[in-house]
């Protein structure tokens, strides 16, 4: 197979091209050819063998040349490019990191540990895009995709917080940036233990206010929280709030819609997304059985017992950062019956939220 390689030197590029040598993904790729928007002629990245000098990604003779395409560009790019493409008639496989062309018709979320089915069904009818999904969701499905699965979610309230990557590389600098302005602004009263912790306040809560930086979020980050992230639509919902039900059911590939909505916060984690969820079961289960089912979602579920300790300890961005495993944890009966749970899950949002799914589709369509 001859698999062009798009944004791959990106955020999520990146971590794409980490996670396929970890897995040793290019022994079964016969030709992988890169792309660039920058930088034509330039050498492409190390993957333990020799490959061609970059092509131009918005060369479409070129790119009609491939039986697949990975895309982490952007939507732009997907918005120029892939039309062009298809209407000189290329007819290879799509598999795009970004949000364009997700709710389209002939488009398949990809998330195979939950969707395989899907996934599969879509291969069977020559279905040829196939799109990573929203970060924040992704992880909720990876941590819940067993409730999901088991048909005992009636509907879900999903509150997030989301952590800077989740708007690219300049975003994670802005971020420590802002830390940094804080802490500089009282860097001498921290070092001196007899200062007061008010004028520390006062300084920190100016710092915040007048100096830490917003180019990219629009709002300081560091020392607090956005609670909005993507656009506004008419309903009052943020873009990204309206993403949950629309993509959620499109990944379980659900004839009729489970409810789900909520509000997204941006928070100053690095690379985890983080979900506090209140699901309303369609029966009263017994915990046990929850958990068990849970944990029956996939291998990558990481069950966290709500116990204080363990809670804090495991079920957090320092523990779960670059890694694989999706937590779940503080699952427990509400206060308004039998049937409300709630659960926190936490998730890489660059390796299951982005790259990890596009990587594995890759396969799929390789050994098929
Ligand atoms: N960030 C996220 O969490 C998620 C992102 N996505 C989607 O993935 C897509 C890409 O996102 P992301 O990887 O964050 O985007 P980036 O901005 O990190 O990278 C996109 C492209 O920008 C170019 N670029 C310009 N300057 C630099 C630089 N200094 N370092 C690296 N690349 C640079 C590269 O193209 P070139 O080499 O051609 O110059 C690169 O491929 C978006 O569509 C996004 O919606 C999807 C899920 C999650
Ligand atoms: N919007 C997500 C990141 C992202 O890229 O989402 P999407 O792929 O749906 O545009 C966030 O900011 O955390």
């Amino acid at each position: 197979m001859k698999v062009g390689f798009v944004g791959w030197r990106g955020m999520v590029g990146s971590v794409l091209m980490q996670r396929m040598r970890e897995e040793n993904d290019f022994a079964v790729i016969n030709e992988p050819v890169f792309f660039t928007t920058s930088n034509v002629g330039g050498k492409g990245p190390d993957i333990g063998r020799d490959v061609p000098a970059l092509k131009d990604a918005k060369n479409i003779d070129e790119l009609k040349a491939m039986d697949a395409i990975v895309t982490c560009q952007g939507g732009d790019y997907t918005s120029d490019i892939y039309p062009q493409l298809r209407a000189a008639g290329w007819t290879g496989y799509w598999i795009d990191a970004a949000s364009t062309l997700r709710m389209a018709d002939d488009a398949v979320i990809v998330l195979d540990p939950v969707n395989r089915n899907v996934i599969d069904a879509a291969l069977a009818k020559g279905v040829k895009d196939y799109i990573g999904g929203n970060c924040t969701n992704s992880i909720m499905l990876m941590g819940m995709g067993g409730l999901f699965r088991a048909g005992l979610v009636e509907w879900v309230s999903s509150m997030t917080y989301q952590a800077a990557s989740g708007g690219g590389a300049n975003h994670m600098r802005e971020l420590l940036k802002g830390m940094g302005v804080v802490h500089a602004a009282v860097a001498d009263e921290l070092a001196t233990p007899s200062s007061a912790i008010l004028d520390i306040d006062r300084k920190v809560a100016a710092a915040i206010r007048e100096d830490v930086p917003t180019e990219f979020f629009g709002a300081p980050l560091a020392g607090g929280l956005i609670p909005w992230i993507d656009k506004q639509l008419d309903n009052g919902q943020s873009k990204e709030e309206w993403k949950g039900q629309a993509e959620v059911n499109k990944i379980l590939g659900n004839e009729a819609a489970i409810p789900v909505d909520g509000l997204c916060v941006r928070i100053g984690a690095m690379r985890c997304h983080s979900l506090a969820l209140t699901i309303k079961l369609k029966k009263d289960l017994p915990l046990a059985e929850v958990e068990a089912i849970i944990k029956s979602g996939n291998d990558w579920v990481k069950w966290v017992p709500n116990d204080r300790e363990i809670s804090v300890k495991e079920l957090t961005p320092a523990a779960i950062t670059g890694g694989l495993e999706v937590g779940v944890g503080r699952v427990r009966k509400l206060n308004m019956g039998g049937e409300y749970l709630s659960a926190f899950v936490i998730g890489d949002q660059l390796l299951w939220g982005a790259a990890e799914p596009l990587r594995r589709m890759l396969r799929i369509l390789i050994e098929r």
